[in-house]
């Protein structure tokens, strides 16, 4: 933790957040115990204190099916009165707090202060905006909040198109936006909750809800929905392809670990290793590149780089060794290739840090003795844009820009080859994702793994049992 607490006072806090960014505190503040239905209660309660004091005839709630919508119902709760309009049908609303909040206004419109309809599209209520025209009314756009994807769908375009046709002719219309406007609505208020977001504009006010600070720390459940989903018609090579350098003489099965990760997540996983590894290798799925030696040195780098182009993704190092021609391969094929690199074990070991450039495009896996070797200064750390896994009983993972911990995992992840198979899963998780989710899905997965094992079989595991266990915790977070 001595790390993690010098690095949260140089890497700075964002201020502005992106709508993903804010999806996955939200997903964290969960994980993290804190319930959904609360935050919802606390951000329905903030719209609702500021509307309180607008004062109207007609209060109109434009909600989804969303959560964005879930606050919307809660906001109209707690103002007792006004028409709440979901977009849709009762059965489409997607979530259960967003669920349980409606069937509340149910069971409370039957007293007949609220009205509650479910519409299909803008003619379903083209009488009440007509009304609206002469009247002094509020709006609440509850319609789409962070959850909003590509361009905004019918029947939202058209009702957004509405209301703002409706401000032009009627200056008593007071539009509020829960969260985020959806679309390009131009609200008089948008009550945003937590943070800033990148997509608010106009006259914004941050309200807190009750997501403790710690949901922006630590890695959770909501990083991994946020990683990119394999698109059902996709083909071959489009989730990912991933290249495995690797193993020597002295250790043949490190670079196997990585490649079997790997291959959990991606479509093709080829291994680029000397003979006495890739003549024993018998595993089918691979596409196997051999070396005649005993170490990669600088004389197979072009054959490397030839090899790597084909590839979105180097692992680089498992079972490498550390010496003078290992060395000199890792450093001249560092300084030739400028795509995706995962930099692990031996790897981290031999590279010269006075020479090299801490880009983008690199994730470094090191425990706390091969952090040692790169010569960090955590003073400086604006220069690091690598993202670095820093791997122990609580793993930091951290870039000039971003920082977080993860605390899935056990003392049986000591067992020899745990460390490979991380860096195989970051790997392939990094042919589609960007760096920093990538690191941290990574080492969340591996730990959840090793604690599912716990669970089954005491800290008796090996890393093939992490691998096999990899889907299943994938599964689990869909
Ligand atoms: N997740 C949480 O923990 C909390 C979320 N809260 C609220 O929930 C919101 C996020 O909720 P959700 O993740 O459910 O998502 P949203 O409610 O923002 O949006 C999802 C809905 O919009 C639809 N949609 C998405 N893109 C669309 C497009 N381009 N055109 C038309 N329809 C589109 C989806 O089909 C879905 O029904 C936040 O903005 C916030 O208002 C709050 O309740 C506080 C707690
Ligand atoms: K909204």
């Amino acid at each position: 933790m001595e790390i993690f607490n010098i690095l949260k006072e140089k890497i700075k806090e964002k201020d502005v957040i992106t709508p993903k960014e804010m999806a996955i505190i939200d997903d964290n503040a969960e994980y993290l115990g804190v319930q959904k239905i609360l935050l919802m209660e606390n951000a329905g309660k903030a719209v609702y204190d500021k509307i309180k004091n607008i004062e109207a005839e007609e209060y109109i709630f434009l909600c989804g099916t969303g959560n964005n919508g879930g606050d919307g119902f809660v906001a109209a709760r707690h103002l007792g009165r006004g028409i709440v309009i979901l977009i849709g049908k009762e059965s489409e609303i997607k979530t259960y707090e967003a669920r349980e909040n409606f069937k509340i206004l149910k069971n409370l419109a039957e007293f007949g202060n609220i009205k509650i309809m479910e519409i299909r599209g803008f003619d379903d209520i083209e009488d009440i905006f007509e009304s609206l025209k002469e009247k002094k009314a509020v709006i609440v756009d509850a319609m789409i909040g962070t959850g909003i994807k590509g361009e905004l769908r019918e029947p939202y375009r058209t009702i957004v198109n509405k209301i703002k046709e409706l401000k032009k002719i009627n200056k008593n219309i007071f539009v509020v936006s829960v969260d985020v406007e959806t679309g390009n609505l131009e609200s008089d208020l948008t009550i945003t909750f937590h943070k800033r977001k990148t997509i608010n504009k106009g006259n914004v006010i941050v309200e807190k809800i009750g997501i403790p600070k710690e949901a922006e720390y630590i890695v959770g459940w909501g990083d991994l929905k946020a990683l990119k989903k394999r698109d059902k018609n996709s083909h071959k090579g489009q989730n990912g392809k991933v290249l495995i350098i690797g193993g020597s003489k002295d250790f043949f099965g490190a670079p196997i670990l990585a490649g079997l990760a790997a291959l959990k997540v991606v479509d093709l996983v080829g291994i680029l290793s000397v003979n006495c590894v890739i003549d024993k290798l018998n595993h089918p799925e691979f596409i196997m590149y051999k070396v005649e030696d005993n170490y990669l040195s600088a004389q197979h780098v072009d054959y490397a780089l030839n090899i790597a182009k084909k590839y979105d993704v180097v692992v680089l190092g498992s079972g490498l060794s550390n010496n003078n021609k290992t060395k000199s391969f890792v450093n001249e094929f560092l300084s030739k290739y400028d795509k995706k690199v995962i930099i692990d074990a031996d790897a981290i070991k031999v590279i010269d840090y006075d020479n090299i450039e801490f880009s983008e495009s690199y994730i470094f896996t090191p425990h706390k003795k091969e952090f040692e070797y790169m010569k960090i200064d955590l003073n400086n750390i604006e220069k690091v844009k690598s993202t670095i896994v820093l791997k122990g009983k609580y793993d930091i993972i951290f870039n000039s820009n971003n920082l977080k911990i993860n605390k899935t995992g056990n003392a049986g992840m000591t067992v020899g080859g745990s460390g490979d198979v991380l860096a195989g899963l970051i790997g392939g998780l990094f042919a589609t994702n960007e760096p920093f989710i990538s690191a941290c899905c990574g080492a969340f997965i591996n730990g959840y793994a090793g604690d599912l094992l716990l669970k089954e079989k005491g800290y008796y595991y090996t890393a093939l049992d992490l691998i096999e266990k990899i889907p299943n915790v994938l599964k689990l977070f869909e």
